[in-house]
Protein backbone atom coordinates (compact mmCIF):
# COMPACT_ATOMS: atom_id res chain seq x y z
CA UNK A 1 0.00 0.00 0.00
CA UNK A 2 0.98 3.78 -1.22
CA UNK A 3 1.29 6.11 1.40
CA UNK A 4 2.07 9.47 2.59
CA UNK A 5 2.79 10.58 6.61
CA UNK A 6 1.36 13.96 6.81
CA UNK A 7 0.94 15.97 10.08
CA UNK A 8 -0.43 18.98 11.64
CA UNK A 9 1.17 20.29 14.20
CA UNK A 10 2.33 16.87 15.00
CA UNK A 11 -0.69 15.29 14.81
CA UNK A 12 0.38 12.37 12.66
CA UNK A 13 -1.54 10.41 10.03
CA UNK A 14 -1.54 7.71 7.10
CA UNK A 15 -2.84 9.06 4.14
CA UNK A 16 -4.06 6.97 1.39
CA UNK A 17 -4.43 8.17 -1.92
CA UNK A 18 -7.91 6.29 -3.01
CA UNK A 19 -7.76 7.92 -6.49
CA UNK A 20 -4.89 5.59 -7.15
CA UNK A 21 -5.78 2.42 -4.65
CA UNK A 22 -9.05 0.70 -3.22
CA UNK A 23 -10.04 -1.03 -0.54
CA UNK A 24 -12.80 -3.48 0.45
CA UNK A 25 -14.88 -1.34 3.47
CA UNK A 26 -14.66 -4.38 6.19
CA UNK A 27 -10.65 -3.67 5.78
CA UNK A 28 -10.31 -0.16 6.63
CA UNK A 29 -10.56 -0.53 10.08
CA UNK A 30 -8.39 -3.12 10.75
CA UNK A 31 -5.56 -1.50 8.61
CA UNK A 32 -6.21 1.59 10.17
CA UNK A 33 -5.09 0.16 13.52
CA UNK A 34 -2.05 -1.75 12.04
CA UNK A 35 -0.75 0.76 9.96
CA UNK A 36 -0.79 3.26 13.58
CA UNK A 37 1.02 0.44 14.86
CA UNK A 38 3.88 2.68 16.30
CA UNK A 39 6.06 -0.71 17.08
CA UNK A 40 4.63 -3.13 14.30
CA UNK A 41 2.93 -0.28 11.55
CA UNK A 42 3.94 2.85 10.29
CA UNK A 43 3.31 4.48 13.59
CA UNK A 44 0.72 7.51 13.66
CA UNK A 45 -2.59 8.75 15.76
CA UNK A 46 -4.30 6.85 12.73
CA UNK A 47 -5.60 6.38 8.96
CA UNK A 48 -6.95 9.20 6.08
CA UNK A 49 -7.85 8.54 3.00
CA UNK A 50 -7.96 10.72 0.40
CA UNK A 51 -10.89 9.42 -1.73
CA UNK A 52 -12.78 10.74 -4.79
CA UNK A 53 -16.48 12.52 -4.04
CA UNK A 54 -19.31 13.38 -6.23
CA UNK A 55 -20.18 16.85 -4.74
CA UNK A 56 -16.32 17.83 -4.10
CA UNK A 57 -13.29 17.62 -5.92
CA UNK A 58 -12.13 15.66 -2.68
CA UNK A 59 -13.40 13.40 0.07
CA UNK A 60 -11.53 12.92 3.70
CA UNK A 61 -12.28 9.98 5.59
CA UNK A 62 -10.83 9.63 9.03
CA UNK A 63 -9.98 6.62 11.14
CA UNK A 64 -8.64 6.92 14.81
CA UNK A 65 -5.36 4.76 15.67
CA UNK A 66 -8.40 2.44 17.54
CA UNK A 67 -10.02 1.90 14.18
CA UNK A 68 -13.10 3.80 15.06
CA UNK A 69 -14.02 6.06 12.16
CA UNK A 70 -14.51 9.92 12.70
CA UNK A 71 -16.70 12.32 10.97
CA UNK A 72 -14.36 15.60 11.02
CA UNK A 73 -10.54 15.99 11.81
CA UNK A 74 -9.37 19.51 11.54
CA UNK A 75 -5.09 19.14 11.15
CA UNK A 76 -6.32 16.08 8.77
CA UNK A 77 -8.24 18.75 6.67
CA UNK A 78 -5.57 21.15 6.16
CA UNK A 79 -2.96 18.03 5.25
CA UNK A 80 -5.86 16.86 2.54
CA UNK A 81 -5.80 20.07 0.85
CA UNK A 82 -2.44 20.31 0.68
CA UNK A 83 -1.78 16.73 -0.42
CA UNK A 84 -5.13 17.38 -3.18
CA UNK A 85 -3.68 20.76 -4.60
CA UNK A 86 0.18 19.77 -4.50
CA UNK A 87 -1.13 16.06 -6.51
CA UNK A 88 -3.18 17.90 -8.99
CA UNK A 89 -6.46 17.17 -7.70
CA UNK A 90 -7.84 20.80 -7.84
CA UNK A 91 -6.40 23.53 -9.81
CA UNK A 92 -8.18 26.23 -7.46
CA UNK A 93 -6.23 27.65 -4.55
CA UNK A 94 -10.53 27.35 -2.58
CA UNK A 95 -12.27 24.27 -2.87
CA UNK A 96 -14.66 22.29 -1.37
CA UNK A 97 -13.64 19.42 0.86
CA UNK A 98 -16.17 16.28 1.25
CA UNK A 99 -16.18 15.13 5.34
CA UNK A 100 -18.31 13.08 6.71
CA UNK A 101 -19.90 15.78 8.60
CA UNK A 102 -20.49 17.77 5.59
CA UNK A 103 -18.63 20.33 3.25
CA UNK A 104 -15.94 22.30 4.30
CA UNK A 105 -14.02 25.09 2.48
CA UNK A 106 -10.15 25.10 1.97
CA UNK A 107 -7.77 27.64 0.94
CA UNK A 108 -4.14 27.03 0.46
CA UNK A 109 -1.60 29.62 1.13
CA UNK A 110 1.35 28.80 -1.24
CA UNK A 111 4.70 29.13 -1.04
CA UNK A 112 6.67 28.65 -4.49
CA UNK A 113 4.92 25.39 -6.04
CA UNK A 114 4.31 23.76 -2.12
CA UNK A 115 1.92 24.54 0.56
CA UNK A 116 2.60 25.24 4.18
CA UNK A 117 -0.29 26.90 5.61
CA UNK A 118 -3.91 26.05 4.96
CA UNK A 119 -7.29 28.03 6.41
CA UNK A 120 -10.14 25.88 6.41
CA UNK A 121 -13.79 27.07 7.12
CA UNK A 122 -15.08 24.63 9.35
CA UNK A 123 -18.61 25.71 8.86
CA UNK A 124 -20.92 26.27 11.87
CA UNK A 125 -20.50 24.30 15.87
CA UNK A 126 -23.10 22.35 16.51
CA UNK A 127 -24.53 23.26 20.03
CA UNK A 128 -27.83 21.41 20.77
CA UNK A 129 -27.06 18.40 23.49
CA UNK A 130 -28.67 16.03 21.43
CA UNK A 131 -26.74 16.77 18.36
CA UNK A 132 -23.46 16.49 20.54
CA UNK A 133 -24.60 14.13 20.93
CA UNK A 134 -24.78 14.22 25.10
CA UNK A 135 -27.60 12.60 27.56
CA UNK A 136 -29.10 14.66 30.51
CA UNK A 137 -32.22 16.78 30.74
CA UNK A 138 -30.76 19.70 31.32
CA UNK A 139 -30.95 22.86 28.61
CA UNK A 140 -30.27 22.84 25.65
CA UNK A 141 -26.75 24.02 25.18
CA UNK A 142 -24.41 22.41 27.50
CA UNK A 143 -22.29 25.51 28.70
CA UNK A 144 -20.35 24.80 32.48
CA UNK A 145 -22.17 21.94 33.53
CA UNK A 146 -21.39 20.34 36.45
CA UNK A 147 -20.27 17.21 35.61
CA UNK A 148 -19.37 14.30 38.29
CA UNK A 149 -16.54 11.66 37.23
CA UNK A 150 -16.16 9.59 40.05
CA UNK A 151 -15.05 11.97 42.96
CA UNK A 152 -14.09 14.85 40.74
CA UNK A 153 -16.56 17.47 40.03
CA UNK A 154 -16.04 18.80 37.19
CA UNK A 155 -17.81 21.81 34.36
CA UNK A 156 -18.44 20.34 30.90
CA UNK A 157 -18.73 22.64 27.97
CA UNK A 158 -19.79 20.56 25.36
CA UNK A 159 -19.40 21.26 21.07
CA UNK A 160 -19.60 19.51 18.24
CA UNK A 161 -17.24 20.10 14.79
CA UNK A 162 -19.00 17.16 13.38
CA UNK A 163 -17.42 15.57 15.70
CA UNK A 164 -18.10 15.52 19.54
CA UNK A 165 -16.08 17.60 22.24
CA UNK A 166 -16.13 18.45 25.94
CA UNK A 167 -14.18 21.28 27.15
CA UNK A 168 -13.02 22.03 30.47
CA UNK A 169 -11.10 25.13 31.79
CA UNK A 170 -8.15 24.42 34.04
CA UNK A 171 -6.33 27.49 35.95
CA UNK A 172 -2.44 26.05 34.84
CA UNK A 173 -2.48 23.90 31.64
CA UNK A 174 0.34 22.29 32.88
CA UNK A 175 -1.73 20.30 35.32
CA UNK A 176 -4.56 19.53 33.61
CA UNK A 177 -5.46 16.12 34.41
CA UNK A 178 -5.30 14.56 31.20
CA UNK A 179 -4.67 11.03 30.75
CA UNK A 180 -6.65 10.35 34.76
CA UNK A 181 -10.06 12.46 33.16
CA UNK A 182 -9.14 12.21 29.45
CA UNK A 183 -9.83 8.04 29.39
CA UNK A 184 -12.49 8.05 31.85
CA UNK A 185 -14.60 11.14 29.77
CA UNK A 186 -13.77 9.50 26.62
CA UNK A 187 -16.17 6.65 27.14
CA UNK A 188 -18.58 8.24 29.37
CA UNK A 189 -21.92 6.60 29.14
CA UNK A 190 -23.62 10.46 29.04
CA UNK A 191 -21.61 10.78 25.49
CA UNK A 192 -23.71 7.73 23.60
CA UNK A 193 -20.48 8.31 20.70
CA UNK A 194 -18.00 9.05 23.34
CA UNK A 195 -16.06 12.26 22.98
CA UNK A 196 -12.85 13.97 22.39
CA UNK A 197 -11.55 15.72 25.85
CA UNK A 198 -10.14 19.10 26.09
CA UNK A 199 -8.38 21.55 28.46
CA UNK A 200 -7.73 24.79 28.06
CA UNK A 201 -6.08 27.39 30.39
CA UNK A 202 -7.43 31.27 29.37
CA UNK A 203 -4.29 33.48 29.06
CA UNK A 204 -5.88 36.32 27.35
CA UNK A 205 -9.40 37.18 25.49
CA UNK A 206 -7.07 36.49 22.24
CA UNK A 207 -4.91 33.61 23.58
CA UNK A 208 -5.63 29.92 24.72
CA UNK A 209 -3.56 26.84 26.35
CA UNK A 210 -4.83 23.51 25.23
CA UNK A 211 -4.38 19.62 25.80
CA UNK A 212 -6.29 16.96 24.26
CA UNK A 213 -7.47 13.21 25.35
CA UNK A 214 -8.69 12.46 21.82
CA UNK A 215 -11.59 9.88 21.11
CA UNK A 216 -9.86 6.87 19.26
CA UNK A 217 -6.12 8.08 19.93
CA UNK A 218 -5.50 9.14 23.54
CA UNK A 219 -3.17 11.65 23.92
CA UNK A 220 -2.14 13.87 20.53
CA UNK A 221 0.21 16.66 20.11
CA UNK A 222 -2.82 18.70 18.64
CA UNK A 223 -6.38 18.44 17.85
CA UNK A 224 -7.76 20.86 15.34
CA UNK A 225 -11.64 20.26 15.49
CA UNK A 226 -10.64 20.23 19.43
CA UNK A 227 -9.29 23.80 19.14
CA UNK A 228 -12.40 24.67 17.49
CA UNK A 229 -14.48 23.36 19.95
CA UNK A 230 -12.26 25.08 22.56
CA UNK A 231 -12.40 28.73 20.67
CA UNK A 232 -16.19 28.03 20.61
CA UNK A 233 -16.50 26.95 24.31
CA UNK A 234 -14.31 30.20 25.61
CA UNK A 235 -16.83 32.26 23.99
CA UNK A 236 -19.61 30.65 25.31
CA UNK A 237 -17.97 31.40 28.88
CA UNK A 238 -16.90 34.58 28.31
CA UNK A 239 -13.62 34.56 28.14
CA UNK A 240 -13.05 35.18 24.58
CA UNK A 241 -15.41 37.49 21.95
CA UNK A 242 -17.07 36.52 18.92
CA UNK A 243 -15.31 37.84 15.61
CA UNK A 244 -12.01 37.86 17.04
CA UNK A 245 -9.04 36.08 16.15
CA UNK A 246 -7.74 33.64 19.21
CA UNK A 247 -4.41 32.02 19.32
CA UNK A 248 -4.26 28.00 20.28
CA UNK A 249 -1.00 26.85 21.98
CA UNK A 250 -1.04 23.20 21.42
CA UNK A 251 1.75 20.64 22.10
CA UNK A 252 2.80 20.75 18.79
CA UNK A 253 1.97 24.26 17.77
CA UNK A 254 -0.03 26.89 17.08
CA UNK A 255 -3.26 27.33 15.49
CA UNK A 256 -5.07 31.01 14.91
CA UNK A 257 -8.87 30.02 15.44
CA UNK A 258 -11.84 32.45 14.70
CA UNK A 259 -15.55 32.03 15.51
CA UNK A 260 -16.74 34.77 12.93
CA UNK A 261 -19.96 36.87 13.16
CA UNK A 262 -20.96 34.52 10.61
CA UNK A 263 -21.40 31.89 12.83
CA UNK A 264 -18.56 30.00 10.76
CA UNK A 265 -15.63 28.59 12.88
CA UNK A 266 -11.98 29.40 10.86
CA UNK A 267 -8.87 27.46 11.43
CA UNK A 268 -5.64 28.47 10.01
CA UNK A 269 -2.20 26.64 10.41
CA UNK A 270 0.15 24.21 9.15
CA UNK A 271 0.60 21.09 7.47
CA UNK A 272 3.28 18.71 6.15
CA UNK A 273 4.80 15.76 4.80
CA UNK A 274 6.93 13.85 6.70
CA UNK A 275 7.96 10.87 4.25
CA UNK A 276 6.09 8.56 1.50
CA UNK A 277 6.91 4.92 1.65
CA UNK A 278 5.07 1.73 0.57
CA UNK A 279 3.54 -0.18 4.00
CA UNK A 280 3.75 -4.39 3.63
CA UNK A 281 5.22 -6.14 0.90
CA UNK A 282 5.19 -4.29 -2.84
N1 LIG B 1 -10.30 11.71 17.38
C1 LIG B 1 -11.27 12.50 16.59
C2 LIG B 1 -10.86 12.49 15.10
C3 LIG B 1 -9.56 13.26 14.84
C4 LIG B 1 -9.69 14.73 15.17
C5 LIG B 1 -8.39 15.51 15.36
N2 LIG B 1 -7.15 14.82 15.17
C6 LIG B 1 -8.42 16.86 14.65
O1 LIG B 1 -7.37 17.33 14.20
O2 LIG B 1 -9.53 17.45 14.59
C7 LIG B 1 -12.68 11.89 16.77
O3 LIG B 1 -12.78 10.67 16.99
O4 LIG B 1 -13.64 12.67 16.65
Amino acid sequence: MQFTKMHGLGNCYIYVDMFKQTFDEDKLSPLAIEVSDRNKGIGSDGMILVCPSEIAPVKMRVFNSDGSEAKNCGNGLRCVAKFAYEHGYVNDKTFQIETLGGLVEATVHVEGDRVHTVSVDMGEPILAREQIPMLGDQQDQVVAEPFQLDDTQLEVTAVSMGNPHAVMFVEKIEEAPVDSVGPKMEKDERFPDWVNVEFVEVVSRNELHFRVWERGSGITQACGTGACAAVVAAVLNGHCQKGEEVIVHLLGGDLTITWQENGHVLMKGAAEIICEGVFGRK
